[in-house]
């Protein structure tokens, strides 16, 4: 099994490009696995109190479970990949059922923070584009898909986005193997690694 981490950011295109670079491949060869999945699960807390949460810290992220996901995929078995819903800031109670493939996409904006997750990566990608340009797409996408107004994303992007960021997020590009600049669409680097993972498949 090959394992590809791609990190980076919020917005800077991270979902768009592992669909990019999927959206050509056999289905039944290539899988994904989406840190957004593996926020812990806040139950116990009010609405309220969940969109207090500080969701761009590394303790937000329940990586005991990611951890043992992935090395139960590398055995060649299934798991139950969670189902997690923005709106509701929380797990549902669905989850995905996840083949191991030949090939395992794993992307999430803390997944190189993590050093046993970044140790079980053959390839480590970071998907760059400047924060003002992220900052424009969260906007928009957060209002659109996730429920949000323009005061929640400011208040969060000041609050915590950009700290967290350069606190933990952009440090992790050091352990990268490939930097993708990704702001405007970068087809030739998804055709490259695309093309790596065509080998592995061949
Ligand atoms: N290169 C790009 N240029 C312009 N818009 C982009 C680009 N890549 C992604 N987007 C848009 O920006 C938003 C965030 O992209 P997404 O792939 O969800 O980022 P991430 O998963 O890193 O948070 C989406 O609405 C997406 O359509
Ligand atoms: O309930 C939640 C959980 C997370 N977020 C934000 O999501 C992004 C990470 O997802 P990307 O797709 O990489 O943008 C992170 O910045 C969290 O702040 C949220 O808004 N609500």
């Amino acid at each position: 099994m090959l394992i590809i981490g791609i990190a980076g950011g919020t917005g800077c295109g991270k979902t768009t490009v592992v669909n990019q670079i999927i959206d050509q491949l056999p289905e039944n060869e290539v899988g994904v696995i989406s840190q957004d999945s593996y926020y812990k699960d806040t139950s116990h807390l009010s609405y309220d109190d969940r969109t207090k949460i500080n969701f761009d810290h590394p303790r937000a992220i329940d990586f005991d479970l990611l951890v043992s996901h992935l090395k139960t995929l590398r055995e060649g078995k299934p798991v139950h990949q969670p189902v997690y819903s923005f709106v509701k800031h929380n797990r549902t109670s669905d989850t995905i059922l996840t083949n191991p493939r030949k090939v395992m996409i794993v992307e999430g904006i803390l997944i190189l923070t993590h050093a046993e997750i970044r140790d079980m990566f053959d390839i480590k990608i970071f998907v760059h584009a400047d924060s003002d340009e992220r900052l424009i797409r969260r906007l928009k996408r957060d209002i659109n898909e996730r429920g949000r107004d323009l005061d929640e994303v400011l208040t969060r992007y000041q609050t915590t986005l950009k700290p967290m960021h350069q606190q933990f997020i952009e440090p992790t590009k050091e352990y990268a193997d490939i930097i993708i600049p990704n702001n405007k669409y970068n087809t030739v680097a998804v055709d490259i690694v695309r093309t790596i993972i065509n080998e592995k498949l061949a």
